[in-house]
């Protein structure tokens, strides 16, 4: 397989850049995938300085026009779906038989979505009798962007198409470890129409995204990562008094209460656990169980789990690909040691696999842990693996007080077929996205984001324009000014 190549996007053009030598690695196979440069502290200014250039013009165009550049767009990468989802499984080590649905799709959702909007925007009018007030709905200016490594190709256009829709402009740094979708969105987008400066590609680890985040040309910040990162980013970023979108980490919980359908409730703990490897935000790794059905739930649950099929994330039948990188096995490994070690009962999985996978990828069998306590390490702390914790509990109000019991507020699951119960029960829980009998699916028309630790504003739906634009107010006097004077 020939190389792929690492670039910057800048004012139209791609670029090397000029910094320091960059590689990345196919987790399937350890070898190396992508080679190119890292964009130092001048590149991200170029970015910078195009995109302030690209948004005089951008924000200047009638909205009808910037919304046929995303549905443009939209249709490019709609076309490349398969060629792209192909760089998202060789970057990401995510099955193909995910990224080939999910990944491009999403992204494309996410721009066609946004499109529609743009022209939707407006102010409101404000009767002051006699006089008026009218508010403006106005572009923030250049958006810093900054994604993680999981979802490249999604977090990219996640970010890209409300800023356009609101006629930003946009310089955005994905994750060192999978830097290559990124490049096809800013060709697609160019492609379409869109002007040049008005969406730019920096390249680089945590000194490529804080030079970006620093920058006096930049309006705004939004960052999809850890939230240790996220508190970080933000502090800076509250320094310039930029406005910021957090899409952090969570441990989020999911509930099945007795009357719950199990069978359905099973397929929920494993989209919310075991789907990407376990490598996703929203995960619901902690699994509250009714004691009353507890047995029942994890026998179903073993008995399904443990056919899940690992390998090459090539193979159209591969359901569980290898871990993103060394550092993210080896977290993931200790997660699970420190797990047996505070007593958790280790019921499926707790180990790595070797047999019968290609050769240097790093694989974690699915793992589930009966018998969890709270104080729990592995319940307390975000893993970011294929690592379930299963929990007991006995009424409701404890287990909302439990499940509100942690730093993080990103998502949360029920189960139950008594739907009063469902909507009761997500009134209280502390997080920005819930799902009632199902977990993890993220339609771009509905809100996404975390509370708490897991983040600040939202992505998707008509409330990611709250976070793209500001409003000017406009007084207007419509008699004489009176002075007091
Ligand atoms: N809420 C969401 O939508 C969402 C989605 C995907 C992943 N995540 C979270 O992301 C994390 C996994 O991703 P990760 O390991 O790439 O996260 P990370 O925090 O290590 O890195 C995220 C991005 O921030 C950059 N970065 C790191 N330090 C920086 C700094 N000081 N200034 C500017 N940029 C900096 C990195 O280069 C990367 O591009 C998990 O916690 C996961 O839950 C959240
Ligand atoms: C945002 N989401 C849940 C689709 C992928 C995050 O890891």
């Amino acid at each position: 397989m020939s190389l792929y190549q690492i670039q910057n996007f800048i004012n139209g053009k791609k670029d090397a850049g000029s910094g320091a030598e960059m590689v990345t690695l196919n987790p399937a196979t350890n070898a190396v995938l992508a080679k190119g440069k890292e964009s130092t502290a001048a590149d991200v200014d170029a970015a910078v300085k195009a995109a302030r250039a690209g948004f005089e013009i951008w924000k200047n165009m009638p909205a009808a026009e910037r919304a046929r550049v995303l549905f443009k767009a939209a249709q490019i990468l709609r076309d490349r779906n398969d060629e792209l989802a192909l760089v998202e499984t060789r970057d990401t080590g995510r099955a193909i038989q995910e990224t080939e649905i999910v990944d491009v799709i999403s992204g494309v959702e996410c721009l066609e979505y946004f499109a529609g909007v743009a022209g939707s925007l407006s102010g409101e009018h404000i009767d002051l009798g006699g006089n008026f007030a009218y508010t403006r709905r106005e572009a923030v200016g250049v958006c810093g962007a900054i994604g993680a490594w999981n979802y490249p190709i999604q977090i990219a256009c996640w970010k890209a198409a409300p800023a356009l829709a609101c006629g930003n402009a946009v310089v955005y740094k994905p994750s060192e470890v999978t830097p290559l979708s990124a490049i096809a969105v800013a060709e697609a987008l160019q492609e379409a129409g869109l002007p040049d400066g008005v969406y730019n590609v920096v390249q680089g680890a945590r000194t490529c995204g804080a030079a970006l985040v620093e920058h006096p040309g930049v309006d705004k910040v939004s960052l999809t990562g850890s939230a240790e990162t996220g508190a970080k980013v933000a502090a800076v970023a509250a320094g310039g008094m930029k406005a910021v979108t957090m899409e952090l980490g969570g441990k989020s919980p999911m509930i099945v209460f007795e009357d719950a359908d199990l069978d359905n409730a099973v397929s929920g703990a494993q989209m919310a656990n075991f789907y990407s490897s376990g490598q996703i935000c929203s995960n619901g790794t902690r699994v509250f169980v009714h004691e009353s059905v507890v047995d029942a739930f994890i026998e179903k649950l073993i008995a399904r789990s443990k056919n899940l099929v690992l390998g090459d994330p090539e193979k159209p039948e591969t359901q569980v690909g290898p871990i993103v990188t060394k550092a993210q096995f080896e977290k993931i490994m200790s997660y699970i040691e420190v797990g047996k070690g505070e007593g958790a009962k280790c019921v499926l999985g707790g180990h790595a696999v070797s047999e019968n996978m290609p050769e240097g990828g790093l694989f974690v069998a699915p793992t589930i842990f009966t018998g969890c306590t709270d104080d729990m390490t592995i319940v307390r702390e975000e893993i970011f693996g294929p690592v379930m914790s299963v929990l007991t509990f006995k009424n409701e109000d404890e287990v909302i007080k439990r499940a509100n019991d942690t730093q993080y507020g990103l998502a949360a699951g029920v189960f139950t077929r008594d739907l009063s119960r469902g909507h009761r029960v997500v009134a209280r829980l502390e997080a920005g996205t819930c799902w009632i009998n199902t977990y993890n699916i993220t339609p771009i028309e509905m809100p996404f984001g975390g509370v708490k630790k897991s983040g600040v504003g939202r992505e998707n739906g008509r409330a990611a324009i709250e976070h793209y634009t500001r409003i000017k107010s406009v007084y207007v006097e419509t008699g004489d000014v009176e002075a007091p004077y």
